[in-house]
């Protein structure tokens, strides 16, 4: 079999070259030409796949190592009998290693305690969902908008986007991008609802950049430039507005998920449903082939106050304030879109916060508490 996969999918030879050739291109560019002798093609996020792509090719099978599926025309897909796969989850806990990295940052800089802001989260599947849950775990009230999770559990624990963004402290929008059916996504914090934003809030946007009007976040963020806004999310990627750029206090080029460990993931499950789709056994695991970790372990003692010890565990694994001056340095040297491009295909190597084992030299106590709620691997004497 001939196999096309982007570029940027760790690992690729590793699980699929036994199935056959393997061919390497940048995702963004990838043409009908080079695909049209594939029988599987891998894509990122970056490759539209749909009739115009695959039309006359002899591809089989498209797998994306992606949890979001917005750029491909899975419709056609399946009118063809092509087999079709993402990777649901492999990434989530990255993107919330994000958000509490950026929290854990505001709340030092305005000298507010984590749990003293209620987070709205909208969109509460794998990525929201787990992050509210690491949240709650901290003692960090959170509010959730999910309609169409509201509409099939009947609980009270969801409120309407306009009741979120009036009682919520920070606003972290985790929505698919969704254009049609009864909840669409596309521009979903629309206009008005960038209006309603207090100076004071936080505006964290990690889904797909159409989640958010970003014209009229720019002309709001204009009039009002405290307004704190996370933008890891952009319309128009890779060639994004400059203005809004420079308007954001954190920058960062579609990256909140971009963890080795949830890359590799994203193989993984890939190269598993490509061995149900053509009937192959399932002979390779992660486990098996993963990097070893560059920094394994780290020790707290036991007198470390529980935010300190958050902070430094947090720091240790994953700043976010590295991401927002590299995007600087990458567009400083290459422009905009190029630099974008480049920063995602260089990304340095970033582990999630579950591959540090903190070592504690003693078994409870608020330090494991709040660390394990977290997502730390916690070391500790047995009781
Ligand atoms: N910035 C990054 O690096 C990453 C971004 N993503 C994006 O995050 C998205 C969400 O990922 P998951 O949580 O894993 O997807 P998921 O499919 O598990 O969950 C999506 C959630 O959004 C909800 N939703 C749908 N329409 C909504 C609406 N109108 N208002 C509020 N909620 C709505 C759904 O009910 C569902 O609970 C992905 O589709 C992808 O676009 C995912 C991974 C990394
Ligand atoms: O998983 C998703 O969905 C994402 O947004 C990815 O983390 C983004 O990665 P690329 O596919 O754009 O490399």
């Amino acid at each position: 079999m001939r196999i096309v996969a982007d570029e940027n999918i760790p690992l690729a030879e590793a699980f699929f070259a036994d199935h056959g050739e393997l061919v390497r291109l940048p995702g963004r560019e990838m043409t009908r030409e080079q695909v049209r002798d594939a029988d599987i093609l891998l894509v990122r996020s970056v490759t539209r796949v749909n009739a115009e792509l695959l039309t006359g090719s002899r591809v089989r099978f498209v797998g994306t190592a992606t949890i979001g599926r917005d750029h491909v025309d899975q419709d056609w897909l399946a009118e063809q009998g092509i087999g079709f796969a993402s990777a649901p989850g492999c990434n989530a806990d990255s993107v919330g290693d994000y958000v509490i990295s950026t929290l854990l940052l505001f709340g030092e800089e305005d000298g507010v305690a984590l749990t003293d802001r209620v987070v709205g989260v909208v969109g509460a599947g794998n990525v929201g969902g787990r992050l509210v849950e690491r949240l709650r775990a901290l003692g960090i009230r959170c509010l959730i908008c999910d309609p169409p999770r509201a509409a099939q559990e009947s609980s009270e624990d969801f409120v309407s986007l306009e009741a979120l963004i009036e009682q919520a402290d920070v606003v972290s929008v985790h929505t698919p991008l969704i254009k049609g059916g009864d909840h669409p996504t596309h521009h979903l914090l629309s206009g008005s609802h960038i209006e309603a934003l207090r100076t004071d809030q936080i505006l964290i946007s990690a889904g797909r950049g159409d989640c958010v009007d970003g014209r009229a976040l720019s002309v709001r963020l204009e009039r009002d430039p405290d307004l704190r806004v996370v933008l890891d999310v952009w319309e128009n990627e890779p060639d994004i507005d400059e203005v809004l750029y420079r308007r954001a206090a954190i920058a960062t080029p579609h990256i909140a998920g971009y963890s080795l460990d949830g890359k590799l993931r994203g193989t993984e499950m890939l190269y598993q449903a490509m061995s149900r789709h053509f009937g192959l056994p399932v002979r390779k695991q992660l486990g098996q082939l993963k990097p070893e970790n560059w920094l394994r372990r780290i020790a707290i003692s036991r007198r470390a106050p529980p935010q300190e010890a958050l902070l430094l565990c947090t720091r240790t694994c994953y700043d976010v304030r590295r991401d927002t001056l590299l995007f600087e340095r990458y567009r400083r040297q290459y422009g905009m879109a190029k630099g974008f491009d480049l920063m995602r295909r260089e990304y340095p190597t970033r582990r999630e916060f579950s591959t540090l084992r903190v070592e504690l030299k003693h078994s409870a106590g608020a330090v494991r508490e709040v660390l394990e709620s977290a997502g730390f691997a916690i070391r500790a004497p047995r009781k």
